[in-house]
């Protein structure tokens, strides 16, 4: 009996086993112990493995019979997979290295690795110097003012205000208690203003406080930054104050929003409106925020998920920046938990005012069309038709005045739309019909605030960017479908999922509240009053929604310097200590943070992608091997399921996937394939023919349409991330992106890299708890221990497979046994040449022994020609990948050399046998 061990050399221990025939295989091994030990440890190992011994090394008592059925049966599973590469393809590789040989490619991307550090090391020294860090109201280089360019400031800021002596257009209840909210900031660094809607917090509060610091001959040291949630509000509130500060001191209020900037003109005395994010990423390049005096955030009860992480950094600024002060408002929330988050800090009541807005919920508004109330019915998906009938209905009898109307998203917006410009009432054109929604451009965005010509009724549909924030001054009449979309988090299927879900009471009132702002206004919900008491009070905070993973990707973007642990245990609702160390180890296994916890280039263009990290770094893989449509339609497929799957539906789809799969043995090819048939369908196809293939492969119309949208949004990501040039290219089947998204064998590769660990050994040979030895059948073993396939994937009840070992992306647990939901066999190629496990060889004469030493899941045996030929290709790829994660922008310039490398690792895996075995009865196995 032969063992290898680590370390790469052969130990060779010899064990005489004079087993009597009828004896139990494993009763044998149970005698070594105590005869040689290391030797009979390393075989209760294996008999472990076989399900042969316990953990307590003794014999399983099902596990009785002949040692040669067991020999014979499993021998060829128990062998290594014999690797033999075709002669052209080793003289191909050959040629690559010649003209590309490893140690030059090492050597280039070494100096580089040297050049990038030196860069960073001068980067960090400068930065002890008070010129890099950027002036947050200009994005300039920030300069501190000596003690006379201060002074002169203040004077020159005095007289201009006096001059200027700006009014307040309209009196707001918030004025009254100006006094108040600035002596509070003055005397506390950090204060909660508890604002009801309308009370001109927003507006007013800022210029209040900047007025007050100029006036006092402060204002050269006063600059005030004033977060929003969203784009539009930052542009929206940003013009209305400026304009309210008149001509003359409009240049000191500025705004800040992705992609666009219109910062004041100088900084002292100023008052800049910007999205969190953008703020996020100020705190990069200036984590103390020197310079500000006040920040001001606002909305802070929305909880979304940068807000928490910015008030965490605003904590520890607060700390080392001792002129800074924040403000914190809210309109609702839990203002008592915000404060003792910020040590117990003071809260400020500011009474609110609003015109009187008439609710009418669903029964009334039915009533009121003279129409009959449904029975109950549990789809959340809003009644689009009816919601374009209230519409023509306010049109026609409602009072004068905009309409406004809440709708969960751009899909239902654009229905919406479809169906009043249908309407013969909608075609006289007295109607003037703006869409909203996050992705329009700024400029887009702003029409909404504009009037309408004399006689034209505007009608605003929206999302729920519209909801807080904002004030659309024509808007009498409110329409609200009462859902949104909302990022939901299975930890089941570790998938996150953008979901139409109810919005909550408070939403409710944050919509209402935008009509009655400037007059009397109507509310029309189109849902039952009876919906508004099972509606949360509050909406659930982001970061509770998120997945881990994916947060503390967020923590090391902002906090790039702590460990994930310790800043995620400062954030408002913090997550638990154990989940966030597994999740840390996650990213850590799939390379997205190195050992230190420090973001890998991998992890950076990880990070854009809006999903699950493994699907994201597969998504980047597959744009960088230049097959991304595939890639992206199974990320997409294993976020939403494109089929109709019910319990009565099992069979069906079960049926269908196999017509799909063929012979490819992969979940994920059925996705990618169903994806491509329904996007052909979509172009070439009549609707007849589309219902056909939907009918025939049992596909949800809406799932397939909710998978479009989310293709499109990772195109973006992978845009964002600079993996290619244009978003729109992912798509386009001839694009470089694509060359290879054909090549079903790459993409099978492409996915284990990604979702490596996820790997499972196949064996044939399975013992049943009778105790009956089943040759033909499999079992499945990850490097946490045995698995089983799921009635959900191709692969279950197979007899044979054309590989030794799956990949998978989802599991299940049940009863105690672990369920995979989705797999792919894998060639053992891709295992050797696209995965950065550490490997383990053993040689033997001319001949070695390659394997995975972290857990015993993979073998594969070659001559030693081809393994030290086959590693510098490995080497090769590796380089590429490290090459083109630093400097992204070479993956669109179609590099020759790239191009070949991934041509030859194409040909490779389609012509190498993957499940060769030897059944020399001389070579070596583990029972002898
Ligand atoms: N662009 C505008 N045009 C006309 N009136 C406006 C405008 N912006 C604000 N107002 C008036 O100022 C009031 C207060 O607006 P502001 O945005 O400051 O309120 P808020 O207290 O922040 O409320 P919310 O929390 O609901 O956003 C509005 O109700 C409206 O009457």
């Amino acid at each position: 009996m032969q063992y290898k061990t680590a370390g790469g050399k052969l130990k060779k221990c010899e064990l005489t086993l004079h087993w009597p025939k009828e004896m139990t295989f494993a009763a044998v091994a149970n005698n070594r112990v105590t005869a040689e030990k290391r030797a009979a440890a390393l075989a209760c190992m294996k008999l472990k493995e076989l399900e042969l011994l316990d953990n307590g090394n003794n014999p399983l008592t099902h596990a009785s019979y002949h040692r040669d059925q067991v020999k014979d049966a499993g021998e060829k599973h128990r062998r290594p997979v014999q690797l033999d590469i075709p002669g052209n393809l080793e003289r191909s590789i050959k040629d690559y290295l010649t003209q590309y040989p490893v140690a030059t490619e090492m050597e280039k991307l070494w100096e580089e690795e040297e050049r990038k550090g030196q860069q960073s090391i001068t980067q960090d020294g400068e930065e002890e110097d008070e010129d890099l860090v950027t002036d947050a109201i200009t994005g300039r280089p920030y300069r501190s003012l000596s003690k006379h360019e201060a002074q002169q400031l203040n004077t020159y800021l005095q007289e201009e205000w006096e001059r200027a002596n700006p009014r307040l257009s309209v009196e707001l209840p918030v004025d009254a208690h100006r006094q108040r909210v600035v002596s509070v900031v003055q005397s506390s660094r950090v204060v909660v203003i508890a604002g009801e809607t309308g009370c001109g917090k927003t507006t007013r509060i800022p210029r209040f406080l900047l007025e007050e610091c100029v006036r006092d001959g402060e204002g050269a040291e006063c600059n005030i930054l004033v977060t929003q949630p969203r784009r539009i509000s930052a542009v929206s509130v940003a013009h209305r104050v400026a304009h309210e500060m008149g001509p003359a001191l409009k240049h000191s209020v500025g705004y800040q929003v992705r992609l666009e900037s219109r910062p004041p003109e100088h900084s002292g005395g100023a008052l800049l409106f910007l999205t969190v994010g953008v703020l996020l990423k100020k705190l990069q390049s200036n984590p103390t925020l020197k310079g500000v005096s006040h920040v001001v955030v606002d909305e802070v009860h929305e909880r979304d998920i940068n807000t928490d992480l910015l008030l965490a950094l605003l904590r520890s600024a607060l700390n080392e920046n001792q002129d800074l002060r924040v403000v914190l408002m809210s309109a609702t929330g839990d203002n008592k938990r915000l404060s003792e988050y910020f040590g117990g800090c003071p809260i400020v009541k500011v009474p609110g005012f609003m015109h009187p807005v008439k609710d009418r919920f669903l029964e009334e508004v039915l009533k009121e069309m003279g129409r009959r109330i449904p029975g109950g019915s549990e789809d959340i998906a809003p009644d689009l038709v009816l919601v374009a009938d209230v519409i023509e209905h306010i049109d026609k009898h409602g009072e004068p005045g905009a309409v406004l109307c809440f709708l969960p998203g751009w899909q239902d917006i654009k229905t919406v739309q479809e169906k009043l410009a249908a309407k013969s009432h909608f075609m006289s054109g007295s109607q003037m019909i703006l869409p909203l929604h996050s992705s329009l451009s700024v400029a887009d965005q702003q029409t909404v605030f504009q009037h309408p010509p004399v006689g034209q009724r505007k009608i605003v549909l929206a999302t729920n960017i519209a909801e807080t924030s904002i004030t659309i001054d024509d808007i009498v009449h409110v329409v609200d479908a009462g859902t949104h979309k909302e990022h939901s988090y299975d930890p089941r299927t570790k998938v996150s999922c953008l979901d139409t879900v109810w919005i909550s009471r408070s939403n409710v009132t944050q919509r209402k509240g935008r009509a009655g702002r400037c007059q009397p206004g109507q509310s029309y919900h189109l849902f039952p009053r009876s919906q508004l008491d099972s509606m949360t009070p509050f909406p659930i905070p982001e970061i509770l929604r998120t997945p881990l993973e994916n947060l503390v990707l967020q923590a090391k973007i902002h906090s790039p310097n702590s460990k994930a642990i310790d800043f995620l245990s400062q954030v408002l609702d913090s997550p638990e200590k154990e989940a966030v160390r597994d999740a840390v180890q996650n990213l850590q296994d799939i390379g997205v943070l190195d050992k230190t916890e420090s973001m890998t280039a991998l992890g950076e263009r990880v990070a854009c992608m809006s999903c699950d990290p493994r699907l994201g770094k597969m998504l980047v893989l597959g744009a960088m091997f230049r097959c991304v449509l595939p890639l992206l339609s199974i990320a997409a497929c294993l976020t939403r399921d494109p089929f109709y799957n019910s319990l009565q539906n099992r069979a069906l789809v079960n049926k269908a996937k196999e017509e799909l799969s063929g012979f490819s043995y992969s979940d994920y090819l059925v996705f990618s394939r169903v994806v491509l048939g329904w996007r052909r369908l979509q172009q070439e196809g009549d609707r007849d023919e589309r219902d056909e293939y939907l009918d025939k492969y049992t596909l949800s119309r809406t799932g397939l349409r909710f998978i479009n949208g989310l293709i499109s949004q990772f195109c973006e990501n992978l845009h964002e991330a600079e993996l290619v040039s244009r978003a729109n290219d992912c798509q386009r089947q001839n694009s470089l992106n694509n060359e290879h998204s054909d090549q079903d064998e790459l993409i099978k590769g492409v996915l284990l890299a990604g979702l490596y660990p996820n790997l499972i050994q196949v064996k044939k040979g399975v013992v049943t708890k009778g105790g009956r030895f089943r040759p033909n059948s499999m079992s499945f073993r990850t490097h946490t221990g045995p698995v089983l396939l799921h009635r959900s994937t191709v692969n279950r009840g197979k007899e044979d497979l054309p590989s030794r070992w799956l990949t998978f992306f989802g599991a299940v647990k049940s009863n105690g046994k672990v369920f995979i939901r989705d797999s792919s066999t894998v060639h053992p190629l891709a295992l050797l040449l696209l995965t950065d496990s550490d490997i383990r060889e053993t040689v033997s004469g001319d001949r070695v022994e390659v394997s995975f030493p972290d857990h015993s899941l993979m073998r594969c045996e070659m001559s030693t020609n081809t393994w030290e030929m086959l590693w510098e290709l490995r080497t090769s790829i590796l380089t590429m990948l490290h090459r083109n994660l630093n400097n992204p922008r070479n993956i669109m310039t179609n590099s020759s050399q790239d191009g070949k490398l991934i041509s030859l690792l194409v040909e490779l895996l389609n012509n190498t046998d993957s499940n060769t075995c030897a059944l020399n009865e001389n070579s070596d196995s583990e029972v002898d």
